[in-house]
């Protein structure tokens, strides 16, 4: 699976606000096609180390490189056209818009027709958008969403929002996805079918998918490889099987959880 010049390479990377550091030094390699968790206690970092990754955030230290191009200081529009997308922790769905808009709002950029065209409705503009239609069902079949296409996200029931935010972020067409607490507030039913799902879209889309989950059996289930954090700093990585055994993280969060 591994090539020898990472997706993602993170140098020495952290931010600082006023005196708290809240990621420090990190170092991580993601490789194509590797899903890879992300854990540690609350308050460790894992969201800011994601606004790092995404541009919301400068580094107040080190680099970040996609495919070996620095990403530092570019605004998180680029760094979406670069190949990262993400979900939020908080889900962020346009909420007064339909579902399939949601993810044509994502698509758009990739689509041919133009702002002009759109505008003054000409027929690049109709070919343009049944594209993207097409496309953005295409989308929301994978997640079991296309009955739904219609409707306003807001109605949608919390598991399906969850599931409409990752198609809006395939939908950018990323090559590194990274997933804020996907399964949170989820039945463990719910949890199961989403795990299976992101299984299916790394293969599906030959992504990379960088995981923060606080469900200790979901992500030792379905990662191949683990970074810890804690109070900013990367103090474990590895295997599930070695992060489980590892006594720093038994020490900083995991306790009898996890052994
Ligand atoms: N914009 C900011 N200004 C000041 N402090 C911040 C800012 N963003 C994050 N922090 C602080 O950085 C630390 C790390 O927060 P972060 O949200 O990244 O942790 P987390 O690991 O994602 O936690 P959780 O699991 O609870 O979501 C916290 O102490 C937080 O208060």
């Amino acid at each position: 699976m591994e090539t020898t010049t990472p997706l993602l390479k993170v140098d020495q990377v952290g931010i600082q606000f006023g005196g708290l550091k809240a990621v420090s030094g990190v170092n991580a390699e993601l490789f194509q096609g590797e899903l890879v968790g992300l854990i540690g206690p609350n308050g460790a970092g894992k969201t800011t180390f994601f606004n790092l990754l995404t541009g919301v955030y400068v580094p107040t230290e080190g680099q970040i490189l996609l495919n070996g191009e620095k990403l530092n200081k570019l605004p998180p529009f680029k760094i979406t056209r670069k190949g990262i997308s993400r979900t939020f922790q908080n889900i962020r769905l346009f909420s007064e818009l339909s579902v399939i808009d949601n993810v044509k709002v994502a698509y758009h950029s990739l689509a041919k027709h133009t702002a002009i065209s759109s505008i003054f409705r000409l027929p690049g503009h109709f070919s343009g958008e049944q594209v993207m239609d097409e496309k953005a069902i295409e989308f929301l079949k994978i997640f079991n969403l296309d009955g739904f296409k219609d409707e306003k996200a807001k109605n949608l029931p919390y598991g399906q929002q969850r599931r409409l935010e990752i198609a809006r972020a395939l939908a950018a067409n990323p090559r590194l996805l990274l997933l804020d607490e996907p399964a949170a507030g989820m039945n463990p039913h719910e949890t199961k079918e989403l795990m299976n799902l992101i299984a299916f879209i790394r293969e599906r889309f030959s992504l990379t998918v960088l995981l923060i989950e606080h469900d200790m059996p979901l992500v030792m289930g379905v990662c191949d490889r683990i970074y810890v954090l804690d109070h900013g700093q990367l103090i474990a990585q590895g295997t599930p099987e070695e992060i489980r055994n590892n006594p720093k993280v038994i020490e900083a969060y995991l306790g009898e959880e996890v052994s």
